[in-house]
């Protein structure tokens, strides 16, 4: 091609000169252009200077291919420009995998500017693309960059704001679970549903998957609460069906969910039920191909293969790159597959998972309630986020032990559709008050609504003994109300109650809810036989209703119920 292809590089120059990065560039054009160039034919044509704006549109209409190979950059305009100039050509787009609009633009061409071997094979490529595939490719970018407009932006924006001042409410203090209470409601109990997650919650997490195998005395006390007849338990876990049964599977009577609700084996049997049996995987290729493309990109990342599942693990690799990965990866899935998959992308800890939408661990939480209608004592711990659809499942709808206050909270629930600036703009205002009351309400009553042992040290003093101390302080239906004056252990809130779990998101591709809890008091989904517990520190933001800070401190509350560890 020597002789038929030409390089137009312009370079603006910049406000502060850099007179030895002049030099050297132009020393390089003047190599090239000798060493391949002839008085006919210049290779390089390297103008360093301003050049109108409608100059600089012309340049990317009538080229046959954007040449993109920054080896840092935020967002790059220039690409997107690039693409909307070339509506009668379709030249190709070559984009350097570290341009910010690399996570988006997968109908580009990827390269990696340091590979200039790489970098030359794209760009023959690129030139002996068929007209098909150039339309095709040009198609893709295109649709993208109408789509995503400043205005799109801007509405997104707005309405992932709403939502987290929505979902900022639920990061109150979560209280340190209270023993006593704990004990004393298991020991009343005549059933009991108890459910776990595993990694994280029973065991520690560990540099690897394989290294987090169970210890002693956690199995000690899992087997335990296994053996008392008044006890159904579950393990509900990311993991798949062949690790649960290696680390897990000699506990007599202890039932299995595996792959985030996509496996099930009921206690004391031995076949699982494959809840994802009728679905089509195929997705799963294309999810391989593109965390494999991030795995040969991030050294120490590696992929763990399930059945249903697949997990893109970056513990390993350097900190921060895998984590600016992980963050390119979760973009390109979510341009690439999401978009057009029945999938889902979770954020897990130093990983990313992708799973069937329609299983999920909150599911399986439904399934055993409704299975066990009956039950005095529900408890269920987990520390991630994929956790927090159980937590959800236990004070959501569909549950069977709160339809009152399910009913209040769907009557109070305002779907709002991000595009619709108005409904947006209105729920913003509502939020914005609602939660300026609820935060000047807040300190006074807190301490009034909770009581007894232990909470001087989580910031809440002790009050007086009364049937509202099985209440925590944040819990759904209990937060302070909008217009609650500072009346100690008044629970009854008021018409524009903004309660921690009543704002419910419900994320899907086009809008979002956001619950107001209407007032009435029925609204708590909270009874006191429940517990949600997350692993981690107070101010995490989690629906569960307590926390205890690791799995050790889980495992000793489990010895102590189950009679394995003395209190
Ligand atoms: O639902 P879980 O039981 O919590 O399982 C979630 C995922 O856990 C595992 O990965 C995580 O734990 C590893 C061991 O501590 C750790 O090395 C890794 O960084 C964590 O992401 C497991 O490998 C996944 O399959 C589970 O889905």
């Amino acid at each position: 091609m020597q002789g038929e292809v030409v390089l137009i590089q312009v370079t603006s120059p910049p406000l502060v000169k850099n007179p030895k990065l002049e030099a050297k560039i132009t020393e390089q054009v003047v190599h090239i252009n000798g060493t391949y160039g002839s008085l006919n034919f210049t290779p390089v044509h390297h103008y360093h200077q301003h050049i109108d704006r409608d100059e600089y549109y012309v340049l990317l209409s009538v080229v046959d291919i954007g040449l993109i190979t920054s080896v840092r950059d935020g967002m790059n305009t220039t690409s997107l420009e690039y693409i909307m100039c070339q509506q009668e050509n379709h030249g190709p787009l070559i984009l350097s995998e570290f341009t910010g609009t690399a996570g988006s633009l997968s109908g580009a061409m990827m390269v990696n500017p340091w590979d200039y071997q790489g970098v030359a094979k794209v760009i023959y490529d690129a030139l002996n693309l068929s007209e098909e595939d150039k339309i095709s490719r040009h198609n893709q970018l295109h649709k993208h960059v109408i789509t995503h407009t400043a205005q799109y932006w801007a509405k997104t924006f707005i309405a992932e704001l709403i939502l987290n001042v929505g979902t900022g409410e639920q990061s109150a203090p979560t209280p340190y679970l209270d023993l006593p209470i704990i004990t004393d409601q298991y020991h009343k109990a005549k059933k009991r549903l108890l459910m776990f997650d595993y990694d994280g919650t029973l065991t520690p997490i560990r540099k690897t998957p394989g290294a987090a195998v169970p210890q002693e005395h956690m199995l000690k006390a899992l087997a335990a609460l296994c053996a008392d007849p008044k006890n159904i338990v579950w393990v509900i876990s990311g993991r798949d069906q062949k690790v649960l049964e290696e680390w897990l599977g000699h506990i007599p009577n202890l039932g299995f969910s595996a792959e985030h609700g996509s496996f099930m084996r009921q206690p004391g049997g031995q076949k699982w039920v494959n809840l994802t049996e009728s679905l089509d995987m195929g997705w799963k290729n294309d999810v391989i191909e593109i965390f494999t493309y991030y795995t040969e990109r991030t050294q120490g990342s590696f992929i763990e293969h399930k059945r249903s599942s697949l997990t893109w693990h970056y513990r390993m690799a350097d900190p921060e790159f895998g984590a600016f990965q992980a963050k390119e990866c979760q973009n390109h899935l979510e341009n690439a597959v999401l978009s057009k998959l029945p999938v889902e992308i979770l954020v897990g800890k130093k990983n990313l998972e992708v799973r069937p939408t329609i299983v999920n661990k909150g599911e399986i939480v439904k399934r055993l309630l409704s299975q066990h209608p009956d039950v005095e004592f529900v408890m269920c711990a987990g520390d991630d986020k994929t956790d927090e659809d159980m937590f959800r499942a236990l004070v959501g709808p569909n549950n069977n032990n709160n339809n009152n206050a399910n009913a209040a909270r769907r009557n109070s629930t305002v779907v709002v559709e991000p595009y619709n600036n108005e409904l947006v703009a209105e729920t913003a205002e509502k939020i914005a008050n609602a939660t300026l009351a609820h935060s000047r309400e807040h300190s006074p009553v807190m301490p009034q609504l909770h009581l007894s042992s232990g909470h001087i040290a989580n910031g809440f003093a002790p009050g007086v003994q009364d049937a509202t101390h099985l209440i925590p302080p944040h819990h759904p239906g209990t937060a302070v109300s909008a217009e609650t004056t500072t009346t100690s252990s008044s629970l009854a809130p008021s018409s524009n109650d903004l309660s921690r779990s009543s704002i419910s998101t419900q994320g899907s591709a086009g809008s979002f809810s956001v619950g107001i809890n209407n007032g009435n008091s029925s609204g708590s989904a909270y009874n006191g036989e429940r517990f949600s517990i997350t692993i981690g520190h107070a101010l995490k933001k989690t629906l569960a209703n307590w926390h205890v800070t690791s799995p050790e401190e889980l495992i000793r509350v489990l010895g102590i119920l189950s009679g394995t560890v003395d209190s």
